[in-house]
Order: C-alpha cells, then structure tokens, then sequence
C-alpha cells in the first residue's frame, strides 16, 4: 500500500495528498506533519515502512469539506485519492487514483466558494520584447479571457483581475519570479503555483482555444494573433483539466481585454476609493458593500466585474442606465415600480450559473438539481414581468426561458427531496426507472414480511413473545428468550447469544436476507448509474443554462442599482462627448451613509464643474474639513457613472474618461520597503506619466513627506505639470498657502476652498466647497479639537505668531510656477571638436599618429 501511495504522491509533489481508507483520507509523513499542524489535528505512528515508522494523520471522510476549506483558505491545495477498484477485485490494494486537485483558484464546490466573489485562476505568460500574455477563467464560469500587456503593467492587471490563483513557468526570470512574489505579498493576496514551461505553448494554445470554441479560428474573437495570450491560455487549461480530472466543456465563451477598453483603475486608485475593501482592508464599508443588494450571489459578481472594469465606450453603460429608467418607472394601473416585483421574485434563487459549472464537471448534488429546478420556474415567472421599453431588458427576457426538456428531465428523475449525496439513495424519482422500483418495493416490503413471519412462527413454536427483527451488524435474526428455549424447533440455527436471549435463523429467514440486502445494494448502484445518466442527459443543457445565469445575473445587478437609486435618492447622469465633469450638490455615498447610521448630522452636498477652461482645482482648507471626501466624492460618481449607475447627486454630465488615478495619504509599504516619500513620488510619477487629457487624477497633499521646501517645490512642479502638458482634470488639495498663487498664472486653475467658521477659539466645520483660497489652515484649533494639552496648543500657537512674523519680513518673493530655463547647449570641448573632424578610413598610418599626437597635445592644453 505504501509503494502506491508513494507512486501517487511523486505525481503530485507539491499539494497535500488525501489518501482514502475507508471512512477515512489519510495523509502521511511531511503532508500528515504539515496537515497535523495546520489542521490541528493529531499525529500518529503506524507500523513500518522501509524501517521507518510511518508517520500519518487522518481527517473522516464525512467532514472532508470543512477540512478543504481550512486548507484552501490557508493557500494550501490538496489531491483527493479515492478508492476506484471493487475490494477484494485484485491482490494487494485497491486500486486508487486521484480524482481531483482542490487548488484556491479552481474550487467548484459551493462550501468551498465564496457566493459574492469570482475565485479566479490566472495564467501570466512572460513572452518576447517584454510582453505578457494573460489568460484567466472562473472555473465555475462559462468563460475565459485573454489580454496581453507590456510588462511593466503587469502588476495593474493582475491586481485589477484579482485571482486566487496564478500559474507561472518553471522557466522565467528570477526577476520575474520575485515581482509575482512581491505582488503577491503586496496588494493582492494570491497562490503561486509554477508549472512545467512546455505547457506555455502559444500554438498549442491556439489549438486547445479553437477546440473549446469548437471553432477552426479565433478570428470570429479578434484573438487570433495573440500568441503570449495562447501560450499562458494553454497552460490555463492544461491546469483546470489537470485539478477536474476532465476538460471544462462549459467553459464555451472567449473574450480578449485590451488595454484601452477600459477606464483604468490603478491599484491605488482601488484601494484609496475603498471600492471592494476598506484601507483596513475590511469588506465594509465600501464602495461595493453599499451598492450590493443583489438577491443572488450571481448578480453580486457580476456588479463587482462591472464596478472593478468600466468599459471607456459607454454603450453598455447608457443601455444599462435605460434598463433602470424602466425598472423604476411605475407602469400605468401598476402598483409599484417593476424592479421591487421582480427583486421578490429572484429571491432565493439559486445559484445556476455554478450549478451549470457542477453538472457540466458531473459534479453537482442531488438537492443543486432540485434548487436548479426551482430556479428556472422562477426565471420563467420573471420574464413577463419585465417591462420591455429597454432593449437590455428584452434581451434579457429572452434569456429567461429554460431550454427545452429540461425541466422535464429533472422533474421525471429527481424525487423532490432527495437525500444529500448520491451515495446515500433516495435520490431518484420513483416512477422513473421500472428496475429501481421494484428493487425498492423488495426492501420497503420488509417489514411486511418480517410481521408476518413473527405471527406464523409465534403459532408454529407457540413461543408468544417471539420476535423477528433487523440490525445492521447481524442482519436479520429471530430472538426466543431464555425461559422459552426448549419450545426452539429444529431449523432454527443459532446466530448470537445474548445475555436473557437466543438469537437464530431460519433457511426461510436467511433466503429472504439474502435477497433484501442484495436488494438495497442493487438499488443504490441503479441509483448511482440513472444519476449519471441524467448527468449526460442534461450535458446538452449546459450552454443554455449559462446564457439564463447570465440573464438573471444581470437582471439582478440591474434590480440591485434601481433599488440604491431609490432608497439612496440617486439620479441618472448623462453622458456627453466634450470633455467635462458637471455634478450638482454631490455627496460622498459612504460617507453620507456613515453619517447617516450615527445620526451625526446631514452630508453637505457640493457642486463640481470642471471643462476644457477650468481642468484644476487647487482645493484648500482646513484638515477635517472635507478635501479628501469631496476629492472622492468626484472620482465616484464618475466611476459609478461610467459603470451606467445612477449618481450620488441631483445631476451629473460627464464627458469621455479614460482613467482615474489618485495620490492620496501615505502608508509605508513595508513589503516592498519603500518609504513613505519614496512611494508617494513613485505614484506621482506614475500618474504623470500616464494620464492623458480625459484622465480624472486626485492628488492630495502631494510633498507633504519631505522637508516644507522639497515638498512645496515638488508640489508646484507636478501641478505645473498637470496643468501644461498632461492637461488631465484634476483635482490638487494642498496645505501649501504659497500654491493657491496658482491660478493666478494658470488660466485652467481655480481657487477652492472647504469653508469653516471659528466660534471663540474652537473651529466649526462646514463643509461647503466654496470659491477661491482658505483664509487660515486652522491646524492649531484641529489639533485642540483632537485633545492635544493645552500646554502644547499654546506653545504652537505662540510658536505660529513667531514664524509668521518672521516669514513676512524676510519672505523675498519666489516665483515657484516659473518654468526651468531651458537647458544650456553642451560645451564641445576642442578635443572632441578635433575627433570628430578626423575620418580615420582617409588616413595614412602616419597620419593617424600625428592626429594622435595632435589629439594629446590639446587634452594637455585643455587640463592645463
Ligand atoms: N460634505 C460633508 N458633509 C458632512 N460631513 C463631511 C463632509 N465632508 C467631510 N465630512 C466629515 O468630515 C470628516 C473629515 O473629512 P476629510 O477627511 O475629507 O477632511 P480633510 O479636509 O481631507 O482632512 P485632512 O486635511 O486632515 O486630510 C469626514 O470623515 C466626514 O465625517
């Protein structure tokens, strides 16, 4: 047994192996010290192997599921070892083979995922001339997407796609190797798993892509010239085959993500919005958690795939806004708008496109087919009530209608409340399967025919406390107590004694045994076999049962942002082709609901307009007074619009938006040891570099984390910047008096300020984005607020009127906006002059050692 454990483990180096024996996966020597202290679990010796004692761990059978998502969450994968051969069928042990490899990015089952979010595996494939192809896919989706990138946007995509997993050749760089590392330990939390480098073929990419689209070309997807992207989807597919144990037939849909479709949302960007996860690095508030009231986990992913990637071109945005027009409108003699309807209808819906996923993997339960079942009359009742003035709804309800047959397949096969796992019974209908009904009649009859027997056999023996029954470790088994023996006929053979009692058999008895055991047994593996072939009765199915997931989902996503806009008072924006950001009294949507919940007064709704001839503000104010929740405020109302949401604000006009970057606070990135200064310019740096015109950029205090010159100086620069050549909107908070001057000299920078009062010595904050510069920073009065001894506040302030005097009396005028002087041309020293006057090919030998000598003398001439 050992030699074939150790047989199936070297195929599986790197992952935990589950080892079954009987009700029990076992898990020896490095895996079983590994599980034991990551499971907590106890550590056993047993026996001997190769004069070692085996050293072993075990988890039952029944709980696998819990232990697998310890292990998963941990980063760990695990192959699962059954038994595949009858017992006793062959000498030495029963055959076994690994059935399937659980990895973070390739869970299918639904205890092991996460309902709200896409467990993604993602293929980075380091290709020529610096490019990276990428090819990802949820194994429980329908589809698989392709982009190829320069490498040094690796990090950006990675971090925008959010995998659980990502696969990588044996064979890059170890340069390469540590930034995946890197990232991983960064931003984005992920498994790193390295695959052999022959699989990241770009021509077998090609083929297996074709294959899955049972297609002869990838023309029809624009995909055909991508050759990183084939090679990282071969060894994508490669994988997902490997851990199912078969290929993914469902996955049938191919797009390819290129750079410039969507708004780019730098990583920096996500985490300072708070989109997905908090600055904590919690689930909520965010962004997400307030715009997610989905009814079903499908609809949730796909809000958060259209939140994370808005598309630049904004079709799919109007279209989706035109849908919300029409959930919200209430319909003539109708009640109540058609989006509360249909959200009471999807509830409890289940999860169909990962039922899809299971049936087309043959993994899915019993009870996900009855829920399957339920699911598609639900999606039947919806489709009348949508109303059909948008085109996305009617296409929708289009989608809604179960393919044919199948619901007839499921009904006819299924008993309505079948037991938990095939292995059990009692899963298919009776009525069904002639065979399994009659199997079932023999065993239910049981009990019949041991009443009877008990009556015929207490008159037989006149033992009148006779009793035939039934138990699992025994079988079947007449009991004559000890009083009553001598009255035991002659056929009766005895089977167990018992303290007061005799247990026996009769030939009749045994016979009847013989054929109810055999019975069930024969019942559950017809059960077993009619499964499987409701299993590849419904395989036809999988590709329409996917396209209805997708209709639900978006009708759910839908639903969830009619319902927002009403309850949180939203408006729909409107999108125009001139550059602009227009917003009527915004607000800050978690942080309005934040006040909201406290009860700690209204949000103050600001205004923000933006255009070709006024591109910058230059916001200023007190600290606590409001720059970073109005700066954010602005970015996520253009990303909520961009995604076709209605806004946080009485109107909204935007015009084209290609990217939203942001610079805002600092924290010390201690995995990639940068200091704060070092990741604030890298940022900046990043920022200048690649927004453009229709870019939206929040720069909040840049410079702040150096000296007060450097900072001021760098500030002025990167405004400059901004201003002349990047010309993107933006939107400068700065605790720097000196650049409110700014706009003096810049005619697209207007002045901002966040207003505030003083009542005595304190400060009330008011929280109005008002024009032109702050009179006062009020750092003194913020820091008495935060509880700072009042020993303290009154050093500072006298400190401040010393400072202050002092600055206006020696402050020689600096023009910090001026542009450098243009670099001087380079001096030609007379050396070079002469070089490059020589054409060594015109010269004689003799004439090249006296330009020689020529050459020192004037180096000499030169120094000296
Ligand atoms: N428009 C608003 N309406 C009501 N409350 C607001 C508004 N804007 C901000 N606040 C409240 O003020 C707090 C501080 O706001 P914010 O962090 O934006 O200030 P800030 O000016 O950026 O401060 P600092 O300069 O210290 O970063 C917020 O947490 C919020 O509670």
């Amino acid at each position: 047994m050992m030699a074939q454990y150790l047989g199936l483990k070297a195929d599986h180096p790197d992952t935990l192996l589950f080892y079954r024996m009987g009700d029990f996966y076992e898990l020896f020597y490095d895996d079983a010290e590994k599980a034991a202290r990551l499971l907590d679990i106890t550590l056993t010796q047993r026996g001997q192997s190769a004069g070692q004692p085996v050293i072993m761990c075990g988890v039952p059978f029944h709980s696998v599921d819990t232990y697998l998502a310890r292990l998963i969450k941990l980063g760990e994968s695990v192959a699962i070892c059954e038994q595949v051969g009858e017992v006793g069928a062959s000498k030495g042990p029963v055959e076994r083979k690994v059935v399937r490899v659980v990895t973070p990015g390739t869970l299918t089952d639904a205890e092991l995922l996460n309902d709200k979010s896409d467990s993604l595996l993602l293929t980075v494939h380091a290709g020529m001339r610096n490019f990276c192809g990428l090819a990802w896919l949820s194994v429980t989706g329908d589809e698989l997407r392709l982009a190829e990138c320069p490498a040094d946007a690796l990090d950006a995509w990675i971090t925008r796609i959010g995998p659980s997993e990502v696969l990588y050749s044996a064979e890059v760089t170890p340069a390469f190797e540590q930034r995946l590392k890197a990232m991983r330990n960064g931003a984005s939390s992920f498994t790193l798993s390295v695959r052999p480098a022959w699989q990241f073929d770009g021509g077998l990419g090609e083929r297996k892509l074709c294959e899955q689209m049972g297609s002869n070309s990838l023309a029809a997807w624009n995909a055909e010239s991508l050759s990183n992207a084939h090679a990282a989807a071969a060894a994508l597919l490669g994988y997902a085959e490997h851990t199912q144990g078969r290929a993914l037939s469902h996955v049938q849909r191919l797009s390819v993500e290129r750079d410039g479709d969507l708004i780019e949302l730098p990583p920096a960007t996500r985490r300072n919005l708070e989109l997905v996860q908090t600055l904590r690095g919690e689930d909520s508030p965010t962004l997400f958690s307030l715009l997610d009231t989905c009814m079903t986990g499908m609809g949730s992913r796909l809000l958060k795939r259209w939140l994370l990637a808005p598309r630049r071109e904004r079709t799919d945005a109007q279209a989706r806004l035109d849908a919300i027009d029409a959930l919200q409108a209430t319909p003539t003699g109708g009640v109540s708008a058609p989006w509360r309807t249909l959200r009471e209808r999807l509830k409890n819906t289940s999860d169909v496109e990962r039922i899809a996923a299971r049936i087309a993997l043959r993994q899915v339960r019993p009870r996900e087919l009855v829920a399957l079942r339920m699911a598609l009359a639900k999606a039947e009742q919806l489709a009348p009530a949508l109303p059909a003035s948008a085109p996305l709804l009617a296409s929708i309800a289009a989608r809604l209608a179960p393919p044919a047959g199948c619901v007839e397949a499921l009904v006819a096969a299924i008993s309505p409340e079948p037991a938990a796992l095939v292995r059990d019974g009692g899963v298919i209908a009776s009525g069904h399967d002639a065979e399994l009904d009659e199997l079932r009649a023999i065993s239910e009859n049981c009990d019949d025919f041991l009443l009877k027997l008990e009556t015929s056999e207490r008159e037989r023996t006149g033992i009148s406390n006779l009793r035939v029954q039934f138990n699992r470790v025994h079988g079947f088994y007449i009991e004559v107590t000890q009083s009553a023996l001598d009255k035991v006929p002659d056929n009766y053979r005895r089977r167990q004694t018992l303290k007061n009692a005799e247990r026996f058999i009769t030939p009749e008895l045994k016979a009847f045994e013989d054929k109810a055991l055999s019975a069930q047994d024969r019942a559950l593996a017809r059960e077993k076999w009619l499964y499987e072939q409701l299993l590849d009765t419904l395989q036809p199915f999988v590709a329409e049962l996917n396209r209805l997931a997708g209709g639900l989902a978006t009708l759910d996503a839908l639903c969830a942002l009619a319902e927002r806009s009403h309850t949180l008072h939203w408006r729909a924006p409107g999108f125009v082709a001139h550059p602009c950001i227009e917003i009527d009294k915004g607000r800050h949507p978690v942080v309005e609901a934040r006040l909201a919940e406290k009860s700690s007064g209204a949000f103050i709704a600001n205004d923000t307009r933006m255009g070709p001839q006024q591109r910058m503000q230059i916001i200023t104010g007190p600290n606590m007074g409001g720059k970073s929740t109005y700066m954010r405020q602005v970015a996520i109302i253009v990303l909520l619009a961009s995604i076709g949401s209605h806004v946080p604000a009485d109107a909204c006009r935007l015009g084209p938006i290609d990217a939203i970057h942001t610079r805002i606070g600092a924290a010390d990135d201690l995995a990639n040891a940068q200091s704060t200064f070092m990741l604030e310019m890298t940022e900046a740096a990043q920022i200048l570099h690649s927004a453009s015109a229709h870019s939206l950029v929040l720069m909040d205090e840049i410079g702040r984390g150096t000296s007060t010159f450097d900072g001021l100086a760098l500030a002025a620069g990167i405004a400059a910047q901004l201003h002349d050549r990047t010309r993107a909107f933006t939107l400068f908070a700065t605790h720097y008096f000196e650049l409110t001057e700014f706009p003096a000299t810049h005619h697209g920078a207007v002045n901002m300020h966040v207003s505030a009062t003083e009542a005595g010595r304190d400060i009330v904050f008011l929280h109005e984005m008002q024009p032109g510069p702050a009179s006062k920073s009020y750092g003194i009065q913020v820091a008495r607020l935060a509880g700072m001894p009042a020993a303290v506040v009154n050093h500072a302030r006298q400190a401040l009127e010393a400072l202050e005097a002092q600055q206006t009396q020696t402050r020689a005028q600096v023009d910090l906006f001026a542009p450098p002087p243009a670099a001087e041309a380079p001096m030609v020293s007379a050396v070079e002059s002469a070089l490059t006057a020589l054409d060594p090919d015109a010269m004689s030998p003799r004439e090249a050692l006296e330009a020689l000598y020529t050459l020192k003398k004037l180096q000499t001439r030169e120094q000296g």
